[in-house]
């Protein structure tokens, strides 16, 4: 059972780990599971995190995802895979996955772990090592680009499957507790590479900032976060009710109903409508099919994806007092100038 077990001692001459564990158990707490799924890449955090997690339950699976992008990469993957078990994991899975696609190679990546994860996680709960510096990096990366709430909120603690227990505890702190644990954790060579945006971020402006701010910066942010996750959370709710309440039939939308709603609940309820239709709006996008609802003047549809074939797109149209996601032909968006 991979509840919190309070019975199980903490090793005071361990502080950073009592931290970590500390944390793991509040989040068996709030979301128990009868086992977990760790994601352990061989760093500091998930190396923690999967100590933590093994001291607080006796339900830990482990998966290590490699993704054989550089030379040495099985050898990564082994040594991680060799703490889990010494650790006491119930099961450790090594993964190898093929990193394909447009997008970087970053992203490629991600997206080829996420699957993995996904895939061998056996319809546990994923525990990922992402801390509170993590979070704190997010939502300053989301305020300089000017972000919505979607993306300054951060990361949620539990975003089923996948579960974050260490937003809460400092980067700093887990690599004391591989200090204590005896274990080296491997640094991903790109954690040291200025040619990431996050990089600097983490190297250069933090660190200014808590100079001229004063210290705390990282958790202030992070709190930031934590305050908007219940706004956006808040949000997200309301805009399921206003999608439900202005459904018609054939998946039409009520105008009226969009139209009374608050512009905030209105964008999102129509941005879920749309990525439901597999539409990929962006703000300009999302802002014109906004208008079709409050700034109605007859403008022909709003183009918010392509469409199954080459030279068909996926369109939002108004009529008789309701929006309607369609495929029409490139040229007659085009001709109506949306
Ligand atoms: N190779 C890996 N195998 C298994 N788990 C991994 C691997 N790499 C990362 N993880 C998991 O993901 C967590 C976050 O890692 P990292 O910060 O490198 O990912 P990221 O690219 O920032 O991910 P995200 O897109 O979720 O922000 C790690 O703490 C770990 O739990």
């Amino acid at each position: 059972m991979a509840s919190p077990s309070t019975d199980r001692p903490l090793l005071p001459e361990a502080p950073a780990i009592h931290e970590v564990r500390l944390a793991v158990r509040a989040w068996l707490g709030a979301h128990p599971a009868d086992a977990v799924t760790v994601a352990l890449s061989g760093g500091a955090d998930s190396a923690a995190l999967t100590a933590a997690a093994v001291a607080e339950t006796d339900a830990v699976h482990a998966v290590v995802v490699d993704h054989r992008l550089q030379s040495g990469s099985e050898v990564v993957a082994a040594r991680a895979a060799e703490f889990a078990r010494a650790r006491g994991c119930a099961t450790v899975t090594v993964v190898g996955v093929d990193v394909t696609g447009g997008g970087g190679i970053e992203a490629a990546a991600r997206a080829a772990r996420y699957r993995a994860l996904d895939e061998n996680r056996d319809d546990r709960p994923v525990l990922l090592g992402h801390t509170l510096d993590d979070q704190a990096e997010t939502v300053l990366l989301g305020l300089g680009r000017g972000s919505g709430l979607r993306s300054i909120r951060g990361m949620a603690p539990f975003d089923p499957p996948w579960g974050r227990p260490l937003l809460g505890v400092r980067r700093d702190t887990t690599r004391r507790a591989c200090d204590e644990l005896g274990y080296r954790p491997y640094e991903d060579p790109h954690n040291a590479d200025d040619r990431f945006t996050r990089v600097r971020l983490r190297r250069e402006v933090l660190p200014l900032l808590e100079d001229v701010l004063g210290g705390g910066v990282a958790e202030a942010l992070a709190r930031t976060a934590g305050q908007l996750q219940d706004d956006g959370h808040a949000l997200d709710v309301w805009a399921r009710d206003l999608l439900a309440t202005a459904r018609r039939e054939d998946d039409l939308l009520d105008t009226d109903a969009l139209a009374a709603a608050p512009a905030a609940v209105r964008r999102r309820a129509l941005r879920s409508w749309l990525i439901d239709h597999t539409a990929t709006p962006n703000e300009t996008m999302l802002r014109a099919v906004d208008d079709l609802v409050v700034a109605w003047r007859g403008q022909g549809p709003v183009a918010v994806g392509r469409g199954p074939r080459t030279g068909t797109r996926l369109v939002v149209s108004r009529r008789r007092g309701t929006l309607a996601v369609e495929y029409v032909d490139r040229a007659k968006v085009r001709a109506t100038g949306s």
